[in-house]
């Protein structure tokens, strides 16, 4: 930014600024030219001057000619000319002794004018009445004003030509930097040489203007200094602002990031967690820091712990549901048989007895003809909340595991045990006195109850357990139902008798 905005703005400001004073200079050359052009037209455009050069006022050089005045007016040279151009009077100091002379012509005293004297009288026509001369008779430039001489009502015709001369030497340049409050430099230099306008050289920069010449392959450089100390204050200024507006911004930047990384993108991370935890069953997240909070992550942290705890809901309504029986609410054989198993394996382990039973009602399919299935569906609600009474009293498990068949899990139980238990559940649906008028054992509802069990340390499957049950059950409908029998080994055929067969 600095390269492209900034730098080319101070280097703009700074070619204003060289200009600015390059003008100065212009201006004070401009006012030194008009200043001499002037003083030359004050003499050319006077009665007495127009008579001098007409040979008509002798006196007239006495009168106006001294060393002081040609020193105080700072002239190097005053030359009159007639007419018809030819040299008629001439005044000058001396430029390397300083020695006043007036002469007729460019011989003795004078001599050192004569190169000036020849320019002058060959651009008399032709040229402006302001140029800058070169001239091998002089050491520095000279700042030449050339004006005809008229009388003072600037009545003509001309009369001759008057020329001013003043050295543009050391006296004059210390003037002119007492004027503009610059250093000035005057150098000739061919007109050809490529001058660049300005030049810098570490802390300075040199500002040059052209002036042409008499000679048009010499011109006159002149030349000014100035300082660069505005321009590096405000570069220096510049790029201290500047390395503290990156520091600035580096500092609001890094900390902007951490006020997102703290608001939003760790939220976010924990959102994320938390999202992902939601998937799995045992999640712990604490939600509630999240949950608190007012703005979309806790909108979002909200929805989701709603949806978890939906999503729980549901789970354990799924699991309920395939566990249990949708008609009695108890287990159902699936629950039923993972409990078996791990029963057995817990029994096996400690050596403690296992009893398993099978309760089936008798002739259920009489009372559904007789009474209708929908009556059946409430007798069989009836029936599972009485054993499940029982079961609960008596701390086993109790399962629908078919149609009008029930199975009971008793760990810790005896075969015995299991009995007075079978018993008291017979007993129990008994007391029920449902009505069960098609039913040829009582007019009532009755059940057959087999058991079988497993005894301490033997191996034993879930099937062939089960299947004890199922034959003792069978051996119970056998014998005319409504009663409880326990699985005696020796009648044992476990290949025969399946769990799952349906009685
Ligand atoms: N109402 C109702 N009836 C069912 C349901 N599940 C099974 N049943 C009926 O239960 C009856 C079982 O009949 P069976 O297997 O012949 O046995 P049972 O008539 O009880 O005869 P035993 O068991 O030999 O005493 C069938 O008629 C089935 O339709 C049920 O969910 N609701």
């Amino acid at each position: 930014m600095s390269k492209w905005f900034i730098f080319p703005a101070l280097h703009e400001e700074e070619r204003g600024v060289i200009n600015q004073e390059l003008k100065r200079v212009e201006r004070s050359l401009d006012l030194a030219q008009q200043s001499l052009l002037a003083q030359a037209r004050d003499w050319a455009h006077w009665d007495d001057t127009y008579q001098f050069v007409q040979n008509n006022y002798p006196r007239y050089a006495d009168v106006n000619f001294s060393p002081d005045m040609m020193r105080e007016m700072r002239y190097q040279l005053i030359a009159f000319f007639d007419a018809n151009g030819e040299i008629y009077f001439l005044s000058g100091l001396d430029p390397d002794t300083n020695q006043f002379a007036i002469c007729a012509g460019v011989t003795d005293d004078c001599a050192w004018m004569a190169a000036l004297i020849d320019s002058i009288q060959r651009s008399i026509d032709n040229t402006p009445e302001q140029q800058y001369f070169l001239s091998p008779g002089v050491s520095a430039p000279a700042m030449v004003s050339i004006t005809p001489i008229l009388r003072t009502d600037g009545s003509g015709p001309s009369a001759g030509w008057l020329a001013k001369v003043r050295l543009m030497d050391k006296q004059w340049v210390a003037q002119m930097e007492n004027v503009t409050g610059l250093p000035i430099t005057i150098e000739q230099r061919p007109t050809s040489d490529p001058i660049p306008f300005t030049n810098i050289e570490g802390e300075t920069i040199h500002a040059h203007h052209l002036l042409p010449t008499n000679v048009p392959t010499i011109s006159i450089l002149v030349g000014t200094q100035l300082n660069r100390t505005h321009y590096l204050a405000s570069l220096s200024t510049i790029r201290y602002v500047l390395i503290w507006t990156v520091c600035l911004m580096l500092f609001v930047i890094g900390f902007v990031l951490w006020l997102m990384e703290r608001m939003i993108l760790k939220p976010l991370k924990a959102l994320a967690i938390f999202a992902k935890q939601t998937m799995s069953e045992d999640s712990n997240l604490d939600s509630a820091l999240l949950c608190q909070r007012n703005d979309e992550i806790g909108l979002l942290a909200r929805s989701f712990d709603q949806q978890l705890s939906r999503q729980r809901e549901l789970n354990a309504e799924l699991l309920n549901l395939s566990t249990h029986d949708s008609l009695t609410g108890l287990p159902n054989r699936r629950l039923f048989d993972q409990r078996l198993q791990a029963s057995i394996h817990e029994m096996e382990a400690s050596s403690q007895p296992l009893a398993v039973m099978m309760l089936d009602i008798d002739h259920f399919k009489l009372f559904n003809d007789h009474y209708g299935h929908q009556k059946g569906d409430q007798c069989l609600q009836q029936v599972a909340q009485a054993l499940q009474k029982v079961a609960t009293t008596h701390d086993f498990l109790i399962a629908r595991t078919g149609g009008e068949e029930f199975s009971a899990l008793l760990p810790n139980t005896s075969a015995q045990q299991a009995k007075h238990i079978g018993q008291l559940l017979h007993d129990t649906i008994d007391a029920l006195a449902f009505p069960h008028l098609a039913s040829p054992v009582a007019p009532y509802f009755t059940i057959s109850v087999g058991i079988g069990s497993l005894d301490e340390g033997t191996d034993i499957s879930p099937n062939v357990l089960m299947s004890t049950a199922d034959q003792a059950l069978y051996s119970a409908k056998a014998a005319g139902r409504h009663q409880v029998k326990i699985f005696t080994p020796p009648n044992a055929d476990f290949s025969v008798v399946s769990h799952d067969t349906s009685l």
